[in-house]
């Protein structure tokens, strides 16, 4: 396959790796420097896209690639407020978009984990349920789209939650409530590729689970294997349809 890396960071590289080891080729790698360069790059040439770029730029990047008619896959975190636009935009040219908020599949089994522990918890109200996210100190959003991945698992299953509040670095706990909310604590920290943990505390106990990424090659694999399982499909995609149900 001819794979456009579009954002050539910490994540494009690693994914150019991946996908060279797996016999593809890279028909171009676009940065902030060289976006233009997309305009000269002949349709044909590209396969298939893997976004990976920032907050900022992925909403346009992503529609630039669905007009242009090229198939993407997305990993880009803090622009889902524009999901809906893409989708339509995606229906409307029969193309193809794949978006995960995290592509590794520990993370997937992780996320259902922590429904079926949130479902399993709807019965405990003593307890009560928060997050933390530790990731590099690079990362410009937060929480972190995983995080939000997770919440939004928890509030589907824990009808007392309605929302999630994030509290960054050093905001006191005590100025943030909590009550029908799912709190995530954000914590920036070296170079940590990402670390989630959910917590039920109670007055006498407390239960928590945790994914630990040990580095981004567990990302990177997984949005190369999405990219060869969109080749020549049309729709709307994300981890379930590749991974397929757990029942
Ligand atoms: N879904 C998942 O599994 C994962 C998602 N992510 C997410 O992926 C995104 C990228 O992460 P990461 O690689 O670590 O970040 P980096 O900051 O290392 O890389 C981002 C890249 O995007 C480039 N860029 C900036 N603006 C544009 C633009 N307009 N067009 C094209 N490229 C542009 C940057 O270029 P320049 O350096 O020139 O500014 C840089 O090459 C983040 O949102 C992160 O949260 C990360 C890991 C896993
Ligand atoms: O920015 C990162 O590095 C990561 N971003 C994704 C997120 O926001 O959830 C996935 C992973 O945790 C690494």
């Amino acid at each position: 396959m001819n794979i456009l890396l579009l954002g050539y960071g910490k994540m494009g590289k690693a994914i150019e790796q991946l996908a060279l080891d797996r016999g593809h080729q890279i028909a171009a790698r676009i940065d902030a420097n060289n976006v233009d360069e997309l305009e000269t790059t002949s349709s044909d040439a590209v396969d298939v896209v893997i976004e990976f770029s920032s907050p900022e730029s992925a909403f346009e990047n992503i529609k630039y690639c669905l007009e242009r008619g090229w198939p993407v896959v997305c990993g880009t975190t803090g622009w889902l407020s524009h999901r809906a636009e893409i989708e339509q935009l995606c229906r409307d040219k029969k193309g193809a978009f794949f978006y995960a908020s995290n592509y590794s599949i520990g993370v997937n089994l992780f996320f259902r984990l922590n429904k079926t522990l949130a479902k399993f918890m709807r019965q405990y109200p003593s307890y009560q349920v928060s997050m933390t996210e530790v990731h590099h100190t690079e990362k410009k959003d937060a929480p972190s789209g995983t995080a939000i991945t997770l919440a939004e698992g928890i509030l589907e299953q824990l009808p007392t939650k309605k929302r999630w509040v994030n509290r960054e670095g050093d905001q006191p706990q005590s100025l943030i409530d909590s009550t029908d909310a799912v709190e995530i604590e954000s914590l920036r920290e070296g170079t940590v590729p990402g670390t989630h943990v959910i917590r039920y505390d109670s007055e006498v106990d407390q239960i928590e689970i945790k994914h630990t990424a040990h580095s981004r090659q567990g990302f990177a694999l997984g949005a190369v294997v999405a990219a060869e399982w969109l080749n020549g499909r049309e729709g709307i995609f994300g981890m379930d349809d590749l991974l397929g149900s757990d029942e």
